[in-house]
């Protein structure tokens, strides 16, 4: 598991440590870290060009230290200081080592010549936003395609939150300390951190407040079956999807949900729909019976039955709520074992608010929804936010951008569904079927288009590999 801790835990965890070690230690753990990461994204540090963009804080200061070694193996380091208030002893270290230190004006050149460009402007201690110093430099680097190295965080974004309200720094590498930080996760911060490398410094940290499955995760929650296991044992979900005005759906799902660990699958719907389903999938069995868990709402369109779903939801059987079928959620009912998946623009009329809203403040937005409507949200995008009414937050951030094709969601639904009738709780379900859903993705793609049926053709694959298979 990935962590992602907020600032107020950070830092009471530095404070903790640093109580113990001798000042200044954390920090150079950190620069250490840095310097190394510098290094190897440049390939070779002598004679390398880099600029240092230092804030008033200790970020600066990570920046200067790192900034001194990478002088002492070679490479040509210059300083902007954009503040009068920088890391004083890391200016020093700097300039002991052979480093320059500038002030912000005339650097037009030197940003054109730069290697890298590395951001030391804030960290943790920042609000979003850059000031007019720092921006005009950082466009710079933008206009002269200069790759920027974050230090811990890319400047100017919301690092609890992972919003960017204002102008931010868009980084190729971030390099941070500890732990995780919630911008490194959440778009479209994240997308702002470029890959993010993790230097451990020590800290001793609490629960995380967002997490991130890896591949052992997947492999501990997975439902493997086993000798004694039979069909039924192995979990049996019914599919509610797909209708005469959208088939495909109905298809799509059942593709997806065949891909996951169900052992069986029940298709229930318009007979000329079954039909559809059962010439791609003969292995489904098309009407009502025993089920373990629902998939429910993907390509209903006008033959969305409300009340029924509204029955489903009631039943004991915990349900994954899609599409259309988020039209039946109110919030008055108890629903922990529902996991609901919109897209933005689905959650947004959930939430009564506009899309763009909820794209620029995706935590916040799965969260509210989680806790108004009792229900576990998966919310879709970039990077995929799943919120569980108990507070817990889990985010996936390995889908490839080629995924945002049609009927991708529906595979995600008969997919979720599969781990729901499983066994796996809403949260785990959620999770896991989202990181098996982009690792199929970034399997049929290699970098290529791909259609929603080749992602759900390629989940046994993909499957087999994270097993270990
Ligand atoms: N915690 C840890 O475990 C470790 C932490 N370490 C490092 O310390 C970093 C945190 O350092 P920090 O606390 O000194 O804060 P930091 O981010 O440098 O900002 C400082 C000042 O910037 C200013 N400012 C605010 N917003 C701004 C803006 N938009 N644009 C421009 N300026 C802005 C504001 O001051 P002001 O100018 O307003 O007086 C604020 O006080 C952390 O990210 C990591 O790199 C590692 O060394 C070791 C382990
Ligand atoms: N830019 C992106 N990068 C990665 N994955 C994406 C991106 N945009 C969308 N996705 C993923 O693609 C799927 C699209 O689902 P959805 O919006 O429901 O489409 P549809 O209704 O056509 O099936 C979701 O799993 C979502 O997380
Ligand atoms: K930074």
């Amino acid at each position: 598991m990935r962590s992602a801790h907020t600032v107020e835990q950070v830092r009471a965890a530095e404070a903790d440590l640093m109580a113990r070690l001798p000042e200044g230690t954390l920090m150079q753990r950190a620069a250490t870290g840095l310097a190394v990461a510098i290094s190897n994204f440049l390939g070779s540090t002598y004679g390398a060009r880099v600029v240092l963009l230092i804030g008033s804080g200790d970020n600066g200061g990570d920046a200067l230290y790192a900034g001194a070694r990478l002088a002492r193996r070679g490479a040509q380091v210059t300083a902007i200081l954009l503040s009068d208030k920088a890391h004083q002893a890391g200016a020093e270290a700097l300039h002991a080592a052979g480093g320059r230190l500038i002030s912000p004006s005339d650097v037009e050149g030197l940003i054109q010549g730069a290697d890298v460009v590395v951001d030391g402007i804030v960290g943790i201690g920042g609000r979003p936003g850059l000031r007019p110093d720092a921006l005009a430099v950082v466009r710079l680097a933008e206009r002269f395609g200069v790759p920027i190295v974050a230090v811990d965080t890319p400047s100017g974004v919301d690092v609890d939150t992972g919003e960017t309200p204002e102008p931010h720094v868009n980084a190729a590498l971030t390099v941070t300390f500890g732990t995780h930080k919630i911008c490194h996760f959440i778009d479209p911060a994240a997308t702002a951190c470029g890959p993010v490398h993790l230097i451990d410094i020590g800290l001793d940290l609490p629960p995380a407040e967002v997490e991130s499955l890896q591949t052992s995760d997947i492999r501990r929650l997975y439902p493997v079956p086993h000798g004694e296991s039979d069909k039924y044992s192995r979990g049996v979900l019914g599919l509610m999807v797909g209708s005469t005005q959208y088939p495909g759906a109905a298809v799509i799902a059942t593709s997806g949900a065949l891909g996951g660990p169900v052992g069986m699958v029940r298709y229930v719907g318009p007979d000329a729909v079954a039909e559809a389903v059962r010439a791609a999938h003969p292995e489904i069995v098309a009407g009502n019976g025993r089920v373990q868990a629902w998939a429910v709402g993907s390509g209903l369109g006008d033959e969305l039955d409300i009340p029924r779903i509204r029955e489903l939801l009631d039943a004991e059987e915990p349900v994954v709520l899609d599409a259309d079928g988020l039209k039946a959620l109110d919030d008055s009912g108890d629903h922990v074992d529902v996991l609901a998946t919109p897209h933005a623009g689905e959650l947004a009329r959930l939430l009564d608010v506009d899309r763009a809203t909820v794209e620029a403040e995706r935590l916040k937005h799965a969260r509210l929804a989680a806790e108004r409507y009792d229900v576990t949200v998966l919310l879709k995008g970039s990077t995929t936010v799943i919120a569980s009414p108990d507070g817990q937050v889990r985010v996936n951030t390995n889908a490839t951008p080629w995924l945002a094709t049609a009927g991708a969601g529906d595979v995600l639904a008969g997919l979720c569904g599969s781990l729901l009738a499983s066994g796996l709780t809403p949260l785990d379900a959620g999770s896991v079927g989202a990181y098996l859903h982009a690792a199929a993705a970034n399997l049929a793609s290699s970098a290529g288009p791909i259609t929603a049926m080749s992602v759900a053709a390629a989940l046994p694959e993909a499957t087999r590999y994270l097993l270990g298979g």
